[in-house]
């Protein structure tokens, strides 16, 4: 579920509510999946015989960048972040201090990054704040190695950081595998519509991966 959204502004003035903000990072990317598959902007044909959800010889257009989420502590995904309170500090300067634990990078999160607020569905009484930031590549993997390497919380409250794959392989493996795991309150959704708002997937490649994802969730397991 989604959540109601409301203004930055608005959700600052409700009294009784906590504050979770949570930001996504991403970068252009030159890797090569499996060393030749270009990781942006690539086209590639889906020649399968019985796939589960793409027509055999469809062309697929794919934008891989790499958005950022984490393993948490509880076995679900979900952004970097955590609660803030806005009557001891701005939603950003917090938010910069849980990345500095959960990450170990001192990244200056601005009012600029700032994409939705929203009135979550679960638990009651939360208002969560998602920030978007573009890094450049070095930076992402600065980042990824400082969470492992130099995070007071890695291997405690965060296992681990993880790259969203953007792609889609035959079968559904990539993304739509991806959105098949458990989230952590509305992230699933803010993920979706991140995607979707900073144009890194568009409306149509979203709902064939969520419609993959939902036959992936009730399909047979191996
Ligand atoms: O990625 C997320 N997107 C939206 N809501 C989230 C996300 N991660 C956690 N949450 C919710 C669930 C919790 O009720 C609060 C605070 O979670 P957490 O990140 O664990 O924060 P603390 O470390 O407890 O400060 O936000």
């Amino acid at each position: 579920m989604a959540g109601k959204e409301i203004s930055k502004e608005e959700s600052l003035s409700l009294k009784g509510y906590r504050h979770a903000c949570h930001i996504m990072l991403y970068a252009d990317t030159d890797a090569r999946l499996f060393g030749k598959i270009p990781m942006k902007h690539i086209v590639i044909h889906v020649n399968v015989s019985d796939p589960l959800c793409y027509p055999a010889s469809l062309v697929v257009e794919l934008n891989l960048l790499s958005p950022q989420m984490q393993m948490r502590f509880d076995g679900l995904l979900g952004f970097p972040g955590g609660l803030v309170n806005p009557a001891e500090e701005s939603l950003e300067r917090g938010l910069s201090r849980e990345l500095w634990e959960e990450m170990g990078t001192a990244l200056e999160v601005t009012a600029e990054d700032h994409h939705s607020s929203c009135v979550a569905p679960s638990p009651p009484h939360l208002i969560t704040h998602l920030y978007c930031k573009r890094l450049r590549e070095e930076e992402l993997q600065e980042a990824e190695r400082a969470a492992v390497l130099t995070a007071a919380d890695h291997g405690l409250e965060v296992l681990g950081m993880v790259r969203v794959p953007l792609y889609v392989l035959k079968n559904g493996g990539g993304f739509p595998s991806f959105l098949s795991h458990s989230f952590i309150s509305n992230s699933r959704s803010q993920l979706l519509a991140a995607l979707r708002d900073l144009g890194l997937l568009s409306p149509g490649e979203l709902d064939s991966a969520v419609a993959c994802a939902e036959k992936i969730r009730h399909g047979p397991q191996p």
